[in-house]
C-alpha cells in the first residue's frame, strides 16, 4: 500500500510526494518504467503478440482456445449512447469485414443481458470479444466474464458507443474509428479488474467504487439522466453543497483510518463519471486501486475542489488524501449505498480487491494518445 500523501518519504519521485505539477514533469518516466514492467508481465504471459489479421494462436492457454478463426463475438448494447449503438456496430461491421473479420452480433435487450451472454456464451472459436457500448456495457460484459468458470483466453476489444465512455477515455481510445485501430493491431494489454464484496452479493468494478457523496452524486445524477454527461457535473455540485459527513473505519492494505468522511472513492480507472479525471494516477494495469479521500472540508475547499476535478487537479487541494493499495474495506453503519461503475447498488460494510490483469484488451500503445 502506498500513501502518497502521508508516507511520501517511502517515494522517490514527486508524484508519490503529492506534487501534481512537477510530478507532471517525472510522469514520463515513471509511466516508461510502468509500461515496461507491464510489457515483461504481459510478454510472460501471452506468447503471442499479433492476432489480428493473421491469427493462428491462442493468446493464452486456458478455455476455448480454438483461434483460427477470425470471429469475434459482438455484444451491442443499442440503447447506448443516445441508441447509437447500431449505427456504431455498422461502423465497426464496414471497418472488420473487409479484413476477414467476421462478427458474431448478439445485441442485448435489457439492463444485464450483456452480462449473461459474456457470461453463458461457449467462445469456442472465437478470437475475441468485442463489447460495443458505453462504460455500463463494459461493466457488464467484465462482469459476465469474470463469473464464468474459466479465466477468459482471449482478449476483448472496446468500442466506445455510450456517452461518458470513462474506460475509453483513460485508455486513450480517441472514439470508433481510434478502437478499431486499437483492434486491428492485434496488440493486448493487461487490464485490473476489482472484486466487491457487499454481504452475500458480489460485483465486478471496472472503473470504480464510490461511497457516500460519490454514490449519493450518482443517485442525483441518475434522476436527471435526460441532460446526458453534465448531469453528473450538476449533481456533483448540488452533492457538493449539501454533503454530509460518515464515520466509518477504512481499512487499507496494511493501515486503516477510523474518522468522519466525506467521500471515500476506489479508482481503477482515472477517468469516472463521464470525463471527470478523479483519480489522475490510476492504471488500469498496476494490480492497484487509486483511492481519493476526503475526510473534512469547507463548502470553499470542495467547490475548489469540484472546479479541478476535470483537470485531475484536485488532489493538490489540502482536503484530499491519496492512496494507492490492492484492497480497501469500510467499515460503517449498515445499509449506506455504494456506487459501482456508475450504478448505485450494494451497501456498506463492503470490500473491495484488485484482481490483477483480470483480462486483455486490445490496446496498442503505440497509437498516439490525446487524453
Ligand atoms: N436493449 C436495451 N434497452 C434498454 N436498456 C438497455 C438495453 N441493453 C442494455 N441496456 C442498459 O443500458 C444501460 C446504459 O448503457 P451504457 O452504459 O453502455 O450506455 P451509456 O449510459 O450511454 O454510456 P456511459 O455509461 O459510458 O455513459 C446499461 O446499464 C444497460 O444495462
Amino acid at each position: 500500500m502506498i500513501d502518497i500523501r502521508a508516507h511520501g518519504t517511502q517515494i522517490l519521485s514527486p508524484i508519490e510526494q503529492g506534487d501534481y505539477t512537477e510530478s507532471k514533469q517525472h510522469l514520463p518516466s515513471v509511466s516508461k518504467e510502468l509500461s515496461r514492467l507491464a510489457t515483461a508481465r504481459l510478454e510472460y504471459e501471452k506468447p503471442s503478440r499479433s492476432l489480428l489479421p493473421s491469427a493462428e494462436k491462442s493468446y493464452f492457454p486456458g478455455e476455448c482456445s480454438s483461434m483460427n478463426s477470425q470471429k469475434y463475438l459482438a455484444i451491442v448494447n443499442p440503447h447506448s449512447g443516445k441508441k447509437r449503438g447500431t449505427s456504431v456496430l455498422e461502423q465497426v461491421q464496414s471497418a472488420l469485414l473487409p479484413r476477414g473479420i467476421e462478427l458474431d452480433i448478439r445485441m442485448t435487450e435489457r439492463e444485464s443481458h450483456a452480462r449473461q451472454i459474456a457470461q453463458e456464451t461457449c467462445l469456442e472459436g472465437y478470437a475475441g470479444i468485442c463489447a460495443i457500448g458505453g462504460d455500463g456495457t463494459f461493466h457488464e460484459v467484465v462482469s459476465g466474464i469474470m463469473e464464468r468458470k474459466q479465466k477468459l483466453s482471449i482478449p476483448v476489444g472496446i468500442i466506445p458507443g455510450g456517452t461518458g465512455n470513462d474506460v475509453a477515455r483513460h485508455l486513450g481510445i480517441k472514439g470508433v474509428e481510434d478502437a478499431i485501430g486499437h483492434m486491428l493491431s492485434g496488440e493486448v494489454q493487461p487490464f485490473d479488474v476489482a472484486k466487491v464484496i457487499s454481504g452475500d452479493q458480489v460485483d465486478y468494478c471496472t472503473t470504480l467504487v464510490g461511497w457516500n457523496v460519490v454514490a449519493e452524486v450518482n443517485r442525483v445524477a441518475e434522476k436527471l439522466r435526460r441532460l446526458g454527461p453534465p448531469r453528473y457535473a450538476l449533481a456533483g455540485l448540488t452533492q457538493v453543497l449539501l454533503s454530509q459527513r460518515r464515520s466509518a473505519k477504512v481499512i487499507f492494505d496494511d493501515h486503516s483510518i477510523e474518522d468522519d468522511f466525506l467521500l471515500v472513492t476506489a479508482c481503477n480507472t482515472s477517468f469516472v463519471g463521464s470525463g471527470m479525471r478523479f483519480a489522475p494516477r490510476a492504471r488500469t494495469d498496476d494490480g492497484m486501486l487509486d483511492v481519493v479521500v476526503v475526510r473534512e472540508a469547507s463548502r470553499w475547499q470542495l467547490l475548489r475542489l469540484f472546479r479541478k476535478i476535470f483537470d485531475g487537479s484536485h488532489i493538490e487541494v489540502d482536503c484530499v488524501e491519496y492512496f494507492q493499495t490492492r484492497s480497501l474495506q469500510i467499515l460503517a453503519d449498515d445499509g449506506q449505498p455504494l456506487d459501482i461503475d456508475g450504478e448505485v447498488k450494494g451497501s456498506t460494510p463492503f470490500s473491495v480487491e484488485v484482481i490483477p490483469a483480470a483480462i486483455f484488451i486490445h490496446v496498442d500503445n503505440r497509437r498516439p494518445t490525446s487524453v
